[in-house]
């Protein structure tokens, strides 16, 4: 091969026969450099041999594999004498079609049952209307007006009503919402509260005691700031309500709506809470700091308290802080003896302080804070009628995903991984044209997984304008929108990592952008309502089945259609019974048929994918060992991928163990020839300490847990500002610290830089 002192390529198959080896024992004669390399190479032959006589793995690819590597030109390996820094040493360039696991027997053809593809989020088509419910009539022009909303979904039409009945007959109670992604819980929640404010105001409009000082009346509780960010949005189109068509009433109403997210100075937040914000969102460090800290912050009459996302909210993290917060609400609101009596003279104002939880996938968790804190509860389900919690059996609940949602899987060995979802993305934007008219969110583990893919797909089609150390420094900083070099489609990426500022204007722009490609952590699976998304990419499987519901949730909303495809290892297949056994069911889908039309675009027969899929992942390699800031890239994000692999639930571990995984080839993935030695090291340690004991692992992990969790009882330690992401898997992880007061310290510091 041209150029090939630093490269090797590994074509060696199962079936090797005697001829084969001795055509590599040939190819040592080719090999140039001195006597050291030769010695290399005959050692890795050595092994090699060896390797193939002794593996215990399955294959399931063909015995021979022909890449054409020195005439094909889109290869240009020759250019990789001239890249001066290329990783200083030998290189093994292994086969992606070779030594892969066999991937595992499933029908192809369309074996799942018939299923009722009838929009299950969409408004009803029936006679029902907001009207109906009883909601304002100037309230429910304004939101035909500004938000197009002019019919009630399902969980509408049975949530409302029950929202608004205490009004007439004096019952209270608590609240809990379950219903499909995108069915407009945000709406039902948020319309009775406006309503009654509204109405508030009217009752008592001219005793001049009404104003934003009365304090905060409701607290709406988001776990990610995006959220807190998307539901403001909303209110500020319900409660700017133009001058009544019906009536010659005034609404020149004082309620006054906002967020404290962080991320701004907490001095203004304090400012802002003075002056009071009558419906304040916010995510739940930041509440409890301001309850703690913020003297001003008036929440006495507080009238309703929402937990958006509420399962999240109750997870491992959250839930402690919650429960500080709603023991501080109790002390400061139900024992309060100095409540408004001009308020309470309105029929419109709660009789006592309702809790509304809301999610897609609510369950035990629930009920848990139900069983001490909610009064009363009624559990309403978009699919169910309401009944009262105690009647909800555990064992039905299931989650649902929207019926019009098409959901299929991808069984892909860990090698091929990279050219895949590249060949996924490549055909959904294979025609300019569609530049304008796709939208794709790629869900992966971790924030450097993030990053890595973000920068990959942003640069690699032009590693020849790269190849100097220097000159792509600030590539990933300034990027953040930009066409990708490889894909003609706009790339963005959101992880709890970026600063809030870019956060929010990522997020805006993604909103806005009619196309692209949104690579992101789960910070972006609660509750975003991101507009005509069409394809959902879990690239990485997620770490619990909730997440699964509410990333492909992201799309197929309000009755539109979409698109879910969920990316597996052959030794992950079980997760497809995982699923099943939550009626969700996905379609499998051949790595083959994507990577002939990988083939087919690149005008190729179809039948040469083999060649055309590796060149691209030699090019992927390349860039990214041709400049030391993108090895470190690529070697960070496959940490941390390891890393946020050990986090799967623990019903889930039997499938996703990092024990089971190819180290090798999931460095593969990350377009490494080999594992990083140094993580490699710690792992394999790991994976025999797997074999060894795996009771007593699980033992310092859970303690290790608990410890994390006690860190966040201490207040001085705790970051509130970014306590409520999920920023899994920083690199800064991987690094062990070696005594345990240092590891003690790494904790706590790695909270605070997460
Ligand atoms: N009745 C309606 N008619 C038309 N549009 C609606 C209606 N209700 C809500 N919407 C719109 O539907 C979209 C989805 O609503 P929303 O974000 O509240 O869904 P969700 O059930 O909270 O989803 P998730 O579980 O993902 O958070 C929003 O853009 C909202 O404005």
């Amino acid at each position: 091969m041209d150029g090939s002192n630093n490269l090797i390529l590994n074509l060696v198959t199962e079936n090797s026969s005697d001829n084969e080896r001795a055509s590599l024992r040939s190819k040592l004669k080719n090999i140039g450099g001195g006597w050291k390399e030769k010695k290399k190479f005959r050692k890795f032959l050595k092994k090699e041999i060896q390797n193939n006589s002794t593996d215990k793995h399955k294959f399931f690819q063909k015995s021979t594999t022909t890449i054409a590597v020195n005439n094909n030109n889109s290869i240009q390996e020759n250019n990789l004498n001239s890249q001066k820094n290329l990783i200083n040493k030998s290189q093994i360039i292994s086969s992606i079609f070779s030594y892969n696991p066999e991937i595992p027997n499933v029908r192809y053809d369309n074996n799942s049952k018939q299923m009722d593809h009838k929009p299950s989020n969409a408004p009803i088509d029936d006679t029902s209307s907001f009207k109906s419910m009883g909601l304002d009539n100037d309230l429910v022009e304004n939101m035909k007006n500004k938000l197009g909303v002019e019919k009630p979904t399902n969980i509408q039409s049975k949530a409302i009503p029950i929202l608004m009945s205490s009004i007439n007959k004096n019952v209270e109670f608590d609240v809990i919402v379950q219903s499909e992604t995108g069915s407009g819980k945000t709406l039902t929640y948020l319309l009775p509260i406006v309503h009654r404010l509204i109405n508030i105001t009217i009752d008592i409009q001219n005793n001049g005691l009404l104003s934003r000082s009365i304090g905060t009346l409701a607290i709406i509780l988001t776990p990610t700031r995006e959220l807190a960010i998307q539901v403001v949005s909303v209110l500020k189109y319900l409660i700017n309500i133009p001058p009544s068509k019906f009536t010659s009433r005034h609404l020149n109403h004082w309620i006054v709506i906002g967020n404290v997210i962080g991320g701004e100075k907490k001095q203004s937040e304090k400012a802002r809470l003075r002056k009071g914000i009558n419906i304040l969102v916010c995510t739940p460090g930041r509440l409890l700091d301001h309850l703690q800290n913020t003297k001003s912050f008036l929440v006495k009459n507080l009238c309703w308290l929402i937990l958006d996302e509420a399962d999240r909210l109750l997870e491992l993290g959250f839930e402690e802080t919650l429960q500080s917060i709603i023991k501080i609400l109790d002390e400061k609101t139900i024992n309060s003896e100095t409540k408004n009596q001009i308020f309470s003279s309105s029929k419109f104002w709660p009789k006592r302080r309702q809790i509304i939880l809301c999610s897609a996938t609510l369950k035990d968790d629930v009920k848990r804070l139900a069983g001490y804190t909610l009064f009363n509860p009624i559990f309403i389900g978009g699919n169910d009628d309401f009944s009262f919690i105690e009647e909800k059996s555990e064992k039905n609940a299931k989650f649902n995903t929207p019926n019009q949602l098409k959901q299929s899987y991808i069984i892909t060995p860990a090698k091929l991984r990279l050219v895949t979802l590249t060949a996924i993305l490549k055909s959904t934007f294979k025609q300019i044209r569609n530049l304008m008219n796709r939208k794709i969110i790629v869900f992966v583990s971790c924030c450097d997984s993030v990053d890595f893919h973000f920068d990959l797909f942003m640069n690699a089609g032009k590693i020849n304008e790269l190849d100097d150390e220097n000159s792509d420094d600030d590539k990933l900083k300034n990027n953040d929108q930009s066409i990708s070099t490889i894909i003609p489609a706009k790339i963005f990426r959101l992880h709890g990592d970026l600063t809030q500022n870019v956060r929010t204007e990522i997020f805006n722009e993604f909103s806005r952008s009619n196309s692209g490609i949104l690579f992101c952590t789960d910070v972006a699976a609660r509750g975003l309502d991101l507009p005509d998304v069409a394809e959902i990419i879990q690239y990485d499987p997620p770490t619990d089945l909730k997440d699964y519901v509410h990333r492909v949730g992201r799309t197929a909303r309000l009755g539109k259609e979409g698109e879910a495809i969920l990316f597996i290892l052959p030794s992950e297949i079980e997760y497809i019974n995982v699923l099943k056994s939550q009626e969700i069911f996905a379609e499998p889908v051949r790595v083959e048929t994507l990577l002939k039309s990988l083939a087919t675009q690149n005008k190729r027969n179809k039948n040469e994918y083999e060649v055309v899929a590796t060149d691209i992942q030699l090019n992927f390699e390349r860039y990214v060992l041709s400049n030391s800031k993108r090895t470190t890239l690529a070697q960070k994000a496959y940490s941390s991928h390891i890393r946020a692999y050990a986090t799967h639930v623990s019903t889930e571990k039997h499938i996703f163990h990092v024990k089971k995984l190819h180290l090798g080839h999931i460095a593969k993935s990350f377009g490494l020839r080999e594992a990083p030695s140094n993580v490699n090291n710690n792992l394999v340690s790991s994976k025999k300490l797997d074999n060894k004991n795996d009771h007593k692992k699980e033992k310092i992990f859970n303690k290790e847990k608990k410890n994390s969790y006690d860190d966040q009882k201490n207040i001085k330690k705790r970051n509130f500002e970014i306590m409520n992401e999920f920023s899994v898997g920083n690199y800064g992880s991987m690094i062990g610290p070696t005594t345990k007061r240092k590891r003690k310290g790494n904790r706590i510091s790695k909270k605070l830089s997460m």
